[in-house]
């Protein structure tokens, strides 16, 4: 199975961050990791791909482990076609070049240098880039952090929602709280250096409508009550 399993996990540095966490991530579905600002999720995300070593217990992985960070990368001096087809061969890739162009429109801009592009281009490379790799378990540090709107809603149908479908254990990180819970099959909320998984569809149905601060305030009323 392509489950990421966390055992007895405890990690801190000056400041405790996780305690004694216990925590299975299933195969197929979509999370979104919510925390506080410095609560520490993008720490998890390196306990995760074992980048950092836990104190105490330890990480299972049923599969590669990819992180995707916050900075989208590609080569400035390449045109798009060069790019998708070098990534598909550094990431050895199963796609193939043509259903890459076609699901993200590139043919338009196929034979432009990449840092000739615009902003909305650049974001259809980029979304294009992180879709591509074949790992089973998919960490996405905030990756849409530089997505305008529209590419957003591409980015969590498109590609997180996609890969869980696919079977895929997708793990995504995103400041766009009420976004992000109108996409998420499970809410993973790391408080009190504990994680806890919250079903959305057991939340207020307009809870996507308050603000972030609320929103968050209700997310942990829920975890002192698991
Ligand atoms: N290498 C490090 N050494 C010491 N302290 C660190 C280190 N990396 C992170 N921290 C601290 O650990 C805490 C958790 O950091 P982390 O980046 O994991 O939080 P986060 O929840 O991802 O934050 P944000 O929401 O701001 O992105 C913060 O207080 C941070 O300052």
């Amino acid at each position: 199975m392509m489950m990421l399993k966390l055992t007895n996990i405890s990690f801190g540095y000056a400041q405790p961050i996780l305690n004694e966490v216990n925590f299975t991530f299933n195969p197929g579905r979509l999370y979104f990791l919510l925390a506080k600002n410095g609560a520490g999720k993008s720490t998890l995300f390196r306990l995760l791909t074992q980048d950092l070593k836990p104190e105490t217990g330890h990480v299972q992985a049923g599969g590669d482990v990819i992180l995707h960070r916050q900075t989208p990368v590609y080569f400035e001096d390449m045109t798009v076609k060069e790019n998708i087809e070098c990534f598909l061969e550094l990431l050895k890739s199963r796609k193939k070049y043509d259903d890459v162009k076609t699901k993200f429109a590139l043919g338009e801009i196929e034979s432009k240098v990449a840092r000739k592009l615009s902003g909305g281009e650049k974001q259809r490379l980029y979304l294009a880039i992180t879709e591509m790799s074949d790992d089973d378990i998919r960490l996405y540090d905030e990756a849409d952090a530089a997505l305008d709107a529209m590419t957003r809603t591409q980015y969590y149908s498109e590609v997180l929602q996609r890969d869980a479908a696919a079977g895929k254990t997708v793990i995504a990180i995103s400041h766009h709280i009420s976004e992000s819970l109108k996409y998420a099959d499970r809410i993973c909320f790391l408080a009190n250096q504990k994680l806890y998984e919250i079903d959305p569809a057991a939340l207020p149905p307009d809870l996507a409508d308050k603000n972030e601060d609320k929103i968050m305030e209700i997310l942990e009323k829920e975890c002192e009550a698991i």
